[in-house]
């Protein structure tokens, strides 16, 4: 992180020594068989709550990776020639560490408001004064929706929320009031519209009351034509029936940091609740975005989510980089990306709650680490971010864990399950099969099945179709990291939430990019806006290449 590009550093240099010296002899079945069942012990760490202990505790199990603590310890001078270090305790000193729109970065300093956990960060930024007055003000919103006293125009209670937001502004408040379904208010229904596709809002609006329907209009810049048009059509929607305009002050709160813009779309500012230009979209979850996740959970809940992040925050701060579940992830994750040439990364959650995770992920991780120029403005010589997809277990195995097992490509996966589950139905049949196959699974990708034990079980009849031995071998030596936590908590899921982005800014560092940009979303939006005001009529269409120009002319010859 000094204007460097990451194949410059020694430790990268030797870590490409390491690879071309070895890959060949590291054979999962190996590594084990040689170091016993020592290497579980090598190669995992627990971290534990300090407030909860047990209850909230984390273990991360990385034993099922092509590494050697020779490797291993290579990695972690990476990290430390990288000055991963003294990168985040820049970050959490509120150095403006995202040097091309000159800001802070400071995700952090919205779950710093734990006197009593024993470690509060000194940050110094402009805006970080005011994170309790903001989270006051939700605690205050939500209880009044909660239990009733906030009254629509026709003095019911609010029924319904409705979340317009798209990206940082959706994907959070999406996937932890799924995560976090258990601790919902039940009688509280929650929408999610994002899309400026009009069937979104429809779809939704047919299942509200205008009378009894909140809507929460979250946008960073309040300048997202996809929410401030679906902000728009749902104002109209509701007018409909209220009529009268000053009812809007009833049924329309806005989450934003440009108060002009919210004032101007007729949301008076003390329904407004502020964040600051220091908090990244895709890291907003902590912030007023996540209103929807306190009215949903309630805000003590809300509340623990942020300790449960303030935690792991602490543990990222303070724990020694070889015990530090971030940096860990990190630094097995750039093994596959840049030496093994792993394109993506499977996030597999055995957990049905969280069934959004790699969703929210894919934004999280993709839009911070899918860039080609380093800080310095050098074009990297390297990979940088992978590709994040997944689904929950045992969904995922149905649909497409054969490519990960038999296909081609080389897929790093994390496996995620919690201990204890929230639903233990059948007598806790269900969890035992599901852990079962979060146990197997792993096991199966690292030590495959061979071709004695598949002509064995075919028996010399069977072997005699060669074609049918070799479909059912398994090569093995595919790596994952299984993480395994207590139970789904609000704190626990925070935890997790924090961890991931540690780990997003822990290879951002190692890379020297920008993980707080986002510039590859902009030319899309500036030729969409030019491209509709030439929608109207055919001989307005110029400007655009031969199959843009067909495209459009298509679509204005059939639209009728
Ligand atoms: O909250 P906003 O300002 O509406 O932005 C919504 C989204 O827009 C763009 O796609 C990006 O900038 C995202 O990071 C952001 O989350």
């Amino acid at each position: 992180m000094d204007g460097k590009l990451a194949t410059e550093y020694s430790s990268w240099q030797k870590l490409q020594q390491l690879y071309d010296q070895q890959h060949e002899q590291l054979v999962l079945k190996q590594l084990f068989a040689e170091s016993k069942s020592d290497r579980f012990q090598q190669f995992s760490r627990e971290y534990k709550s300090p407030s909860s202990g047990d209850q909230d505790r984390i273990l991360l199990d990385f034993s099922k990776n092509l590494i050697t603590s020779e490797i291993f310890k290579q990695l972690i001078a990476l990290a430390k020639e990288a000055k991963v270090e003294p990168f985040r305790d820049a970050m959490f000193a509120g150095e403006h560490i995202n040097t091309s729109e000159g800001r802070a970065v400071l995700h952090v300093a919205l779950r710093n408001v734990f006197a009593s956990s024993g470690k509060q960060f000194q940050i110094k930024e402009e805006g970080a004064d005011e994170v309790q007055g903001v989270l006051d003000h939700i605690k205050q919103f939500t209880n009044s929706v909660r239990s009733g006293e906030w009254k629509g125009y026709t003095g019911k209670a609010i029924d319904t929320i409705v979340n317009i937001g798209i990206g940082g502004s959706d994907l959070g408040p999406v996937m932890v009031t799924e995560a976090l379904k258990h601790y919902s208010k039940r009688d509280l229904k929650a929408h999610f519209v994002s899309n400026i596709d009009g069937t979104d809002l429809a779809e939704v609006t047919k299942q509200c009351n205008p009378e009894t329907t909140l809507f929460i209009v979250a946008s960073k810049t309040f300048t997202t034509q996809e929410t401030i048009t679906n902000a728009e059509s749902a104002r109209e929607w509701f007018l409909e029936s209220a009529k009268d305009k000053a009812h809007v002050a009833k049924h329309f709160v806005a989450l934003s940091t440009n108060t002009k813009a919210v004032e101007a779309f007729g949301i008076s500012s003390s329904n407004m609740f502020k964040f600051w230009d220091w908090v990244g979209g895709r890291y907003s979850l902590w912030s007023a975005i996540g209103l929807s996740i306190a009215l949903v959970i309630g805000y003590e809940n809300f509340e623990q989510l942020l300790l449960g992040a303030h935690e792991m925050d602490i543990h990222f701060v303070e724990t020694p980089l070889e015990d530090n579940l971030p940096v860990i992830l990190a630094l097995v994750g750039i093994w596959y990306n840049d030496f093994y040439g792993a394109q993506t990364q499977a996030l597999l959650p055995y957990d049905q709650y969280m069934h959004k995770f790699a969703d929210y992920f894919q934004q999280g991780d993709m839009e911070s680490n899918g860039k080609t120029v380093t800080k310095a403005g050098q074009f990297v010589n390297y990979e940088t971010g992978p590709i994040i997809w997944g689904q929950s277990g045992t969904n995922g195995q149905h649909a497409f864990y054969q490519l990960i097992h038999q296909g081609t490509k080389l897929i790093p996966c994390d496996f995620l399950a919690p201990v204890q589950t929230l639903n233990p139905i059948a007598g806790g049949k269900h969890h035992e099969i599901l852990l079962s196959n979060f146990f197997a699974q792993p096991e199966a990708l690292a030590f495959g099945k061979t071709e004695e034990q598949v002509r064995q079980e075919l028996g010399a009849e069977g072997s005699k179709n060669e074609a049918l031995v070799k479909s059912k071998i398994f090569q093995g030596n595919k790596p994952t990291n299984s993480i395994m936590f207590q139970k789904l908590t609000p704190k626990t899921l925070g935890s997790l939430i924090a961890m991931y982005e540690h780990k997003i800014h822990v290879q951002g560092a190692i890379w020297g990019i920008n993980s707080y940009d986002q510039m590859g979303v902009e030319l899309g939006k500036v030729l969409a806006k030019n491209i509709l005001a030439q929608l109207p009529d055919e001989s307005k269409v110029t400007g655009h290449d031969a199959s843009t120009t067909g495209l459009i002319h298509y679509f204005q010859k059939n639209r009728k």
